[in-house]
């Protein structure tokens, strides 16, 4: 789906994912838009617009996050996903702020890297197969040596003998039918070594959310200039070795540099940072913790507002970028957010619990609906598995039965219960020899109900 999409066609496409919550899907469809009516204007009546940024409240599991992803997928938006909360974990020095950018960089980065893999994919598997060529008829002929350094300014070809005309014309010949019988497919399972370069734990890893991160970053890229890179020899089937060539083919024919002048771009133009948790930022209630909190808003309110943030790609201005917070808002209220970082979410949507019924169609609706994913899990075994609709309201019911006696976690119970329903199931599949197995509320009853009935089990195992 392009960027032009109307509000309309947005919300119709949300619809296909995420069940109810109109409300949010509206005024995040019309944040997406409003995006590509800021670009359509004058350059100086663009600068002074900036994103108007959405704040969700809603209890946990009713469908936030998998609100905004979707919609950052659906238009190939740089996403990324961050907890408020992992801002204060370690007291003052918790995660630096900024690495939330920064993440979204490195999102963006992958993201744009395999687009023009992609791009180059063709001519990529054609180097990948010319390589491979070599690999199975390899060259015989010595490294012949210039006789003196001048010889390669003059262009001279050091003296060849008819034997040595006879053996090229062979390997020639050779190589021309290795070729054809690979695109024939007649090489697949035929193994050859190839040369395979060696990932490098990095030092930047290691100090990710140690607060260290920029310095981390500074680091890393000393330190792979230092490294020397290794490589390994790998056997692997023809059809294996071509994937892995064909990706280094790739990536020699992609400019990085321009892949992370894209991606910078995209991220500042497109990036989609989602803010859970920033409820739990408001700590009223602790007076310690309080100075903190508050701290952590301070310091995410200049990334707001829009400042640029150095990255290993380049810097990042996050002006335009849509921020996206999120929270139950229990024990807070927005208004117990600093009144700045308020101002800057002027949309405010409120999520809906989930009821009985939103459970029936999650379980059953959405394209990627829990039930068909198990139905096809299963059916790789040979059964098909069919639901009752009486069952799939009782599973719909005990979902919601457990949610009011125990935690209330959303449309996350739902997993939870269709594993414990089907665990016998799936485990016992590949002996099963049933074609059709019908789940019928009984079924549903016979697997769940002591389990339900128990309040102390069903925390435990639902
Ligand atoms: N309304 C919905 N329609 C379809 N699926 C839903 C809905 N609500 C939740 N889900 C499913 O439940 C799971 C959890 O949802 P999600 O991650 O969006 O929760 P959330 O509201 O962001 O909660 P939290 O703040 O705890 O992260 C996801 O797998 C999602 O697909």
């Amino acid at each position: 789906m392009s960027t032009k999409a109307t509000p309309k066609q947005i919300v119709e496409q949300l619809n296909r994912y995420i069940i109810g919550q109109s409300d949010a899907k509206k005024a995040l469809a019309v944040a997406l838009r409003n995006r590509y009516r800021r670009m359509k204007l004058s350059d100086d009546m663009r600068d002074e617009i900036v994103p108007k940024n959405i704040l969700m409240i809603g209890p946990t599991g009713v469908g936030k996050t998998e609100l905004a992803r979707r919609l950052a997928k659906l238009v190939g938006a740089p996403f990324t996903k961050v907890e408020a909360t992992k801002f204060t974990e370690v007291g003052y020095v918790g995660r630096d702020v900024e690495s939330m950018v920064r993440d979204l960089v490195d999102t963006s980065v992958r993201m744009v890297r395999e687009e023009k893999m992609l791009e180059v994919q063709t001519q990529a598997r054609e180097s990948a197969n010319q390589r491979l060529v070599e690999l199975l008829v390899p060259s015989k002929k010595k490294q012949t040596q210039m006789k003196n350094p001048l010889e390669m300014f003059f262009n001279q070809q050091p003296d060849q003998t008819d034997d040595d005309n006879e053996e090229e014309a062979d390997q020639a010949d050779r190589r021309r039918r290795v070729k054809e019988q690979l695109e024939q497919g007649q090489l697949e399972e035929q193994i050859v070594s190839i040369e395979v370069e060696e990932q490098q734990s990095s030092m930047f890893d290691m100090l990710q959310g140690s607060g260290m991160e920029q310095m981390g970053m500074n680091m890393q890229d000393a330190f792979s200039q230092l490294m020397p890179k290794k490589s390994k020899k790998r056997k692997l089937p023809v059809k294996e070795a071509r994937e892995v060539l064909t990706q280094v083919e790739a990536e020699k024919l992609i400019d990085m540099d321009e892949v992370h002048q894209l991606a910078i771009e995209q991220a500042e133009q497109s990036g989609i940072i989602f803010i859970d948790e920033i409820d739990k930022v408001c700590g009223k209630d602790e007076k310690q913790a309080n100075v903190s909190r508050e701290g952590v808003q301070r310091d995410i309110l200049p990334i707001v507002e829009g400042s640029t943030i150095v990255t290993k790609y380049g810097s990042v201005k996050t002006d335009y970028m849509l921020f996206i917070a999120a929270g139950a808002f229990h024990m807070a209220k927005p208004s117990d957010l600093i009144p700045e970082l308020q101002g800057r979410f002027p949309i405010r949507v409120e999520l809906n619990k989930l009821l009985i019924e939103d459970f029936v169609n999650i379980l059953t609706e959405p394209s990627n609906a829990i039930i068909k994913q198990y139905t096809a899990l299963l059916e790789t075994e040979g059964i098909k598995v069919t639901f009752t609709d009486e069952a799939i309201y009782r599973i719909a019911e005990i979902a919601y039965e457990v949610n009011q006696e125990t935690d209330n976690i959303g449309a996350r119970r739902l997993h939870t219960i269709m594993e414990k329903l089907l665990e016998d199931l799936s485990f016992e599949a590949p002996e099963i020899m049933m074609e059709t197995i019908e789940i019928t509320k009984n079924y549903v009853d016979e697997k769940l109900s002591t389990i339900v009935k128990n309040k102390d089990l069903s925390e435990y195992i639902l």
